[in-house]
C-alpha cells in the first residue's frame, strides 16, 4: 500500500514519471534499504536513506513549501561566496527580506571546483609522497581556513574534509588513476564545505539554519558520474524531507549545489558543471514555491557574454524556452537542464546579481510580452566541430538519415544543429557533451570511419555557433539584418539552423571571425537605434502585441 501510494505520488507529480516507473519502483526499493537517516559522508558510497521517497497521504510535492512555510529558493553560485565578506554580504542579502523563508542553495566557495580538478589531475601523475604538496590543495585549504577564521567560526567545521582531500588526494596518486565517479567524490568536497561554513554563520548571526547535503537530502540520480539527470524520485523525497524537518524543528536550509546519488551505485554523483540552478529549480518545484533566485555575478541574464563584448544589457525577461536555448547553446550564465523543473512547476526563475541586488535582474517565466521584442540574447559557442556529409547513395533512396543517426546512436554521441539536404546533412556535435567532457580526436575518427562507409565526409573544426535567440514571428526580419552584417563583415556562414521552437537561429562560421561576428551583431541589434526603427515601422503598420509561450505557441493575435 505504501509503494502504491509512493507511486502515485510520483505519478501525479509528472505524468512523464509513468513511463519509467519500473526504474522508480526498483529506486524505491533501493531507497527503503535499511541504513538510517544518515548518510555516512565519508567513503565512495553513500548508505541509502531509510524511505527516502515515501510520501504520505495528502502530503503531495506540490505546495508541500507552503505549507511548511518556505516561499522562495535563493541560489548562490561560487562567485556570490567567494569569500568571508562576501559571505557576509550575502548573509545580509538573505535577512533583507524578513517577509520570506528561503531555502538557500550553495555552489563551491569561488574557483574551489575547478581547483578540486586541477589537483586531482595533478595527483594522478605526482606520485603519492608529492600529494599533500599539490599546489591547488593548499590554495583550497587557505580559503577555506581563511574564511573559517573571518567569520569567527571553529575550524572544525571544515578541518574533518580537508584532512580527508588530502588523503583522497594521496590515494589517487596512489593509485595513478582518476575515475569520473571519484571526480564527483572530489568536487562534492567544495560544496559540503561552503554550506557548513555559511549555515554556521547564519547561526552564529542568531538565524536558524540547517545544513543539508543533496545526496543525504533527497537528491536520487542517474549514474552518469559528471553529468547525472535528476530522477523524479526526488521531487516527493525532498519536499518530504525539508517539510517534516522544518515541522520539528524551523530553520533555514543550506543544501548544497550541485550534488546528488546515483540510485544504483548510491555513490555522489553531480549534474554537470553549473549544477547548482538545476538544485535550485529542482526544490523550487518540489516544494511548489512562488519564485526560484539565481544570485549571479552579473546584472541577470545578458545580451551576450560580456567577457565576450562589454556592451551588454540585461534582458529584462525571457520565456523558459528562450533561457533554456540559450543555455543549451553554450550562455554559462545558466545550467542547460535547469528551465525544466521550473517549467514544469510554472514557477518564475529571477536571476538576480549580489553584487548589486537592487539592479531588476532577468525574470524568465512561461509567457512573456513580445511587443518590442525582435532579438533577446546572443549566444557564441565556440570551437565545436561540424560534420559535412554527402550521400555516397542514388538520388531519393530513402534511409540515409536514418542511417547516419543509427551511427550516432550506436557510437552514444549526441548531434545538436542539423541541416539537411536530399542527398547531405551537415551537424554540429553536441555542445552540451562538452559540459563534462572533450570529444576526443579518437572518438571523432571512429565516426567518421563509420560514415565513410555511406558517404563522403567532411570533419570540420575550430569552427563555432552563433545562436540568435529570439521572438518567433521575427525570424525574417532578424535573417535579414543579421545576413547584413555578416555580408558587411565578410563573413560567409557555413551552415544555418532554425529549431521547430524557432526561438534559435545559429549561425556556424570559422571560430577566428566569431568573436567579431558576435560584436558587429550586437551593436547592430541592440546599439544602433534599430529596435526603435522597427517600433515605429510596427506602429505605422498597426502590428497587434502578441504574447509567446515557453514552446512557442503564440496567444493573441
Ligand atoms: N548571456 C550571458 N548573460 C550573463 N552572463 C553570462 C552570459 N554569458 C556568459 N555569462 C557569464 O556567466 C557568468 C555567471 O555565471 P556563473 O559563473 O555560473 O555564475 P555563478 O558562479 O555565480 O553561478 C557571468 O559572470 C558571465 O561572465
Ligand atoms: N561548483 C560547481 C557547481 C556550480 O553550480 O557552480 P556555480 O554556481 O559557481 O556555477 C561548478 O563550479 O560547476
Amino acid at each position: 500500500m505504501a509503494t502504491a501510494l509512493r507511486l502515485a505520488a510520483v505519478a501525479r507529480d509528472s505524468p512523464a514519471a509513468v513511463s519509467k516507473l519500473g526504474r522508480e519502483r526498483a529506486l524505491l526499493r533501493a531507497a527503503a534499504r535499511p541504513g538510517g537517516q544518515c548518510c555516512a559522508r565519508r567513503g565512495l558510497v553513500l548508505r541509502c536513506q531509510s524511505g527516502a521517497a515515501t510520501l504520505k497521504k495528502g502530503e503531495a510535492a506540490d505546495g508541500a513549501g507552503a505549507a511548511a512555510g518556505f516561499t522562495v529558493v535563493m541560489k548562490f553560485g561560487g562567485s556570490s561566496v567567494s569569500s568571508a565578506a562576501r559571505m557576509r554580504e550575502v548573509a545580509d542579502l538573505i535577512l533583507s527580506f524578513p517577509e520570506e523563508t528561503p531555502v538557500v542553495v550553495l555552489s563551491a566557495m569561488g574557483k574551489t571546483t575547478n581547483n578540486l580538478l586541477l589537483a586531482g589531475e595533478k595527483a594522478v601523475s605526482c606520485g603519492a609522497p608529492k600529494a599533500s604538496e599539490i599546489n591547488e590543495l593548499a590554495v583550497i585549504k587557505e580559503l577555506h581556513l581563511r574564511t573559517i577564521d573571518e567569520l569567527g567560526l571553529d575550524s572544525s567545521i571544515v578541518s574533518g574534509f580537508l584532512d580527508e582531500l588530502e588523503q583522497l588526494l594521496k590515494g589517487v596518486a596512489m593509485m595513478k588513476e582518476l575515475t569520473l565517479r571519484t571526480r564527483d567524490y572530489l568536487v562534492s568536497f567544495g560544496e559540503c564545505m561552503s554550506t557548513r561554513i555559511f549555515a554556521a554563520y547564519l547561526n552564529k548571526l542568531g538565524k536558524k539554519a540547517r545544513q543539508y547535503d543533496a545526496f543525504d537530502l533527497g537528491f536520487i540520480t542517474t549514474d552518469d558520474f559528471t553529468n547525472a539527470d535528476i530522477l523524479e524520485a526526488t521531487y516527493p523525497a525532498v519536499a518530504k524531507r525539508l517539510h517534516g524537518d522544518w515541522i520539528d524543528d524551523p530553520a533555514i536550509p543550506i543544501v548544497t549545489g550541485f550534488l546528488g546519488k546515483g540510485w544504483k551505485s548510491c555513490a555522489v554523483t553531480t549534474l554537470g558543471r553549473g549544477g547548482s540552478d538545476l538544485t535550485a529549480t529542482t526544490i523550487g518545484k518540489a516544494l511548489g514555491l512562488r519564485e526560484i533566485q539565481v544570485w549571479k555575478d552579473v546584472d541577470g541574464v545578458l545580451t551576450c557574454d560580456p567577457n565576450i563584448y562589454a556592451n551588454a544589457v540585461p534582458v529584462p525577461y525571457l520565456t523558459f524556452d528562450e533561457a533554456a536555448e540559450l543555455a543549451y547553446f553554450g550562455a554559462q550564465v545558466l545550467h542547460p537542464q535547469s528551465m525544466r523543473p521550473a517549467r514544469e512547476g510554472g514557477i518564475p526563475v529571477r536571476v538576480k546579481n549580489s553584487y548589486n541586488r537592487h539592479a531588476p535582474g532577468t525574470v524568465i517565466t512561461k509567457t512573456r510580452d513580445m511587443r518590442k521584442s525582435i532579438l533577446t540574447s546572443i549566444v557564441l559557442k565556440s570551437n565545436i566541430t561540424m560534420l559535412d556529409i554527402v550521400s555516397t547513395r542514388m538520388l531519393g533512396q530513402y534511409g540515409f538519415l536514418a542511417k547516419v543517426f543509427s551511427i550516432f546512436e550506436d557510437l552514444g554521441i549526441s548531434v545538436d544543429s542539423v541541416a539537411t539536404s536530399e542527398v547531405s546533412i551537415s551537424l554540429t556535435l553536441d555542445p552540451s557533451k562538452l559540459w563534462s567532457r572533450e570529444l576526443i580526436q579518437q572518438e571523432l575518427d571512429h565516426v567518421v570511419e563509420e560514415l565513410e562507409k555511406i558517404a563522403v565526409v567532411h570533419l570540420l573544426q575550430h569552427r563555432s555557433i552563433i545562436s540568435l535567440i529570439g521572438n518567433v514571428q521575427r525570424s525574417s526580419l532578424i535573417l535579414e539584418k543579421a545576413f547584413n552584417v555578416l555580408r558587411r563583415n565578410g563573413v560567409n556562414v557555413q551552415m544555418i539552423s532554425q529549431g521547430a521552437s524557432k526561438v534559435n537561429i545559429s549561425l556556424v562560421v570559422n571560430d577566428s571571425e566569431a568573436k567579431q561576428c558576435v560584436q558587429a551583431l550586437h551593436s547592430a541589434f541592440f546599439e544602433n537605434g534599430f529596435l526603435s526603427e522597427v517600433e515605429e515601422a510596427d506602429l505605422a503598420q498597426n502590428r497587434v502585441p502578441v504574447l509567446v509561450s515557453s514552446n512557442g505557441a503564440i496567444n493573441g493575435n
